[in-house]
């Protein structure tokens, strides 16, 4: 699927390319390029597909399953659609606590010891998807994995996942998609150079 996947997300115009005026990402990198996983809602077929393909790499990888969790919010959207797929409850965590009302990071019933799947829209630095597990972990569930449908494949959302043991999966991933840009001719050769030197050294690329 991941082929085809990036080739629907270029065909729904989700990927952008800015090398000049760098977009900023929520963990405050600079980056030439920004993937909007959201606008996959407006597409039902797409999003159907997305939702099988989630469920299936759950149900390789995580079969024991309790309860799906949407990170917020661009996890929620898909984390619905899986748990409606798989029959399954459905939460979603907030990237922290509500200031008001019933002041809850976590959405919807949680119980301690059911097994969650998180299931997140895209991963770069993998901040987001982190504070979601410890949120879960600290309501004492165990989160068995993270799905997603993109990955940046950055060294320090690897990093940084395997060092809080989360184990994950996603549907496609950064080199498909320069794979399948420059076969597109979206990208040149020399933009191809250029996005792999800033997924080598993100941090320092904007300050160039
Ligand atoms: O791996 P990370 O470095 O944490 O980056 C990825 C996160 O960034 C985006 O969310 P954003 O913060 O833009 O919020 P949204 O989901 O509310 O749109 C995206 O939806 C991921 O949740
Ligand atoms: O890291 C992010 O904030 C981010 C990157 C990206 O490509 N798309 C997105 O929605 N968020």
């Amino acid at each position: 699927m991941d082929k085809k996947l990036v080739e629907q997300l270029l065909d729904i115009e989700a990927v952008f390319l800015s090398p000049n005026e760098p977009f900023t990402w929520s963990s405050g990198i600079k980056s030439p390029i920004y993937c909007d996983n959201r606008l996959t809602l407006s597409y039902p077929h797409l999003r159907k597909e997305i939702a099988k393909g989630l469920a299936e790499k759950i149900n390789m990888h995580f079969p024991n399953v309790d309860l799906i969790a949407g990170t917020a919010t661009a996890g929620i959207p898909h984390a619905a659609w899986v748990s409606d797929l798989m029959e399954l409850p459905m939460c979603y965590v907030r990237s922290k606590a509500k200031g008001h009302g019933k002041g809850n990071q976590i959405e919807g019933k949680v119980e301690k010891g059911q097994r969650v799947v998180v299931v997140e829209d895209l991963i770069s630095t993998g901040g987001s998807v982190i504070t979601a597990v410890q949120a879960l972990r600290e309501a004492g569930c165990e989160v068995v994995g993270v799905v997603a449908i993109f990955t940046y494949e950055l060294e320090k959302g690897k990093q940084q996942l395997n060092e809080f043991n989360i184990e994950h999966h996603s549907l496609t991933n950064y080199s498909t998609l320069l794979d399948v840009a420059l076969e597109r001719n979206i990208i040149t050769e020399n933009d191809l150079d250029t996005l792999k030197a800033w997924r080598k050294d993100p941090g320092s690329w904007g300050s160039n």
